[in-house]
């Protein structure tokens, strides 16, 4: 194995997942170096979230391997993958939040179920993190609430509570307006700053310029084609561009 492989936070190899007789993935193979943040497009249907999910112990893989840090997740049972998850967060697509609590509440939640801190240190942190995130007196307001892309956004600040190492964003801008969609870039971008790894699952391309390293894009069940972001906007030709520009599926 090449150093540079060997120092990917997220690596997986050759994963294969099937549902009944449909075969999704046959062979993927990619890694994530600490820092860093991948880009991962490809047509609907392709097997996108059901790899995210996989990196979080949601799914597991028919064969293969999901390193994390160097250790594989993959046979591991729900009390390992406990663990694993205080590592990884994975940002569903609403913002998953809990819609009988507050925003206060669902912060709270993670702090709550995972430390001792007392509740003067919990009011602290929630408070510092939805000033953090651009959501500062939302506090007692319910998910329904909020608009769609302050759900995103609480959802992205509840998944940091627990400082994870790599973040996993499954379709994080989709449906928002521009003012949504940049503050979501930023958070992003700021959270790679300090050094978290992370994977965006989106079809949101200029997100993907803005936030990501590199791009990979998932086809026929592998990665057709992986470009850093600097090649990608040299590069005139081949799947990729074809995807890109709406000339493939
Ligand atoms: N639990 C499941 N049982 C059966 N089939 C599933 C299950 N989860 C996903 N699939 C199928 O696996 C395929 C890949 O799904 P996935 O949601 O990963 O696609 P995607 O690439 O994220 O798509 P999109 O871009 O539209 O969100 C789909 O055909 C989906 O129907």
């Amino acid at each position: 194995m090449s150093n540079e492989k060997r120092s990917g936070v997220i690596e997986v190899v050759d994963f294969h997942k099937s549902f009944g007789n449909k075969k999704i993935h046959s062979g993927v193979n990619f890694y994530v170096r600490r820092g860093e943040c991948l880009g991962l497009i490809g047509g609907s249907g392709t097997g996108k979230s059901v790899l995210l999910r996989s990196l979080v112990g949601l799914e597991k893989p028919d064969s293969g391997q999901i390193l994390i840090d160097g250790t594989d997740i993959s046979g591991m049972k729900e009390r390992e993958l406990v663990e694993i998850r205080k590592k990884v967060a994975y940002v569903f697509q609403g913002g998953a939040l809990f819609d009988s609590m507050t925003v206060y509440e669902n912060l709270a939640y993670p702090l709550r179920e995972h430390f001792k801190f007392t509740e003067k240190e919990v009011e602290t942190k929630i408070r510092e993190q939805l000033e953090e995130f651009g959501l500062p007196g939302s506090e007692n307001l319910y998910p329904g609430n909020l608009s769609g892309g302050m759900q995103k956004r609480v959802g992205l600040a509840r998944a940091m509570m627990m400082h994870p190492e790599v973040v996993l964003y499954d379709e994080p801008t989709a449906g928002l307006d521009p003012y949504n969609t940049k503050k979501i870039q930023e958070s992003v971008l700021s959270l790679k700053a300090k050094g978290v790894t992370s994977i965006l699952v989106t079809h949101d391309m200029p997100t993907v310029y803005a936030v990501c390293d590199k791009v990979a894009l998932l086809l026929n069940g592998r990665i057709g084609e992986q470009y850093t972001i600097d090649k990608l906007k040299q590069e005139p030709d081949g799947p990729m561009f074809q995807f890109i520009n709406g000339e493939s599926a």
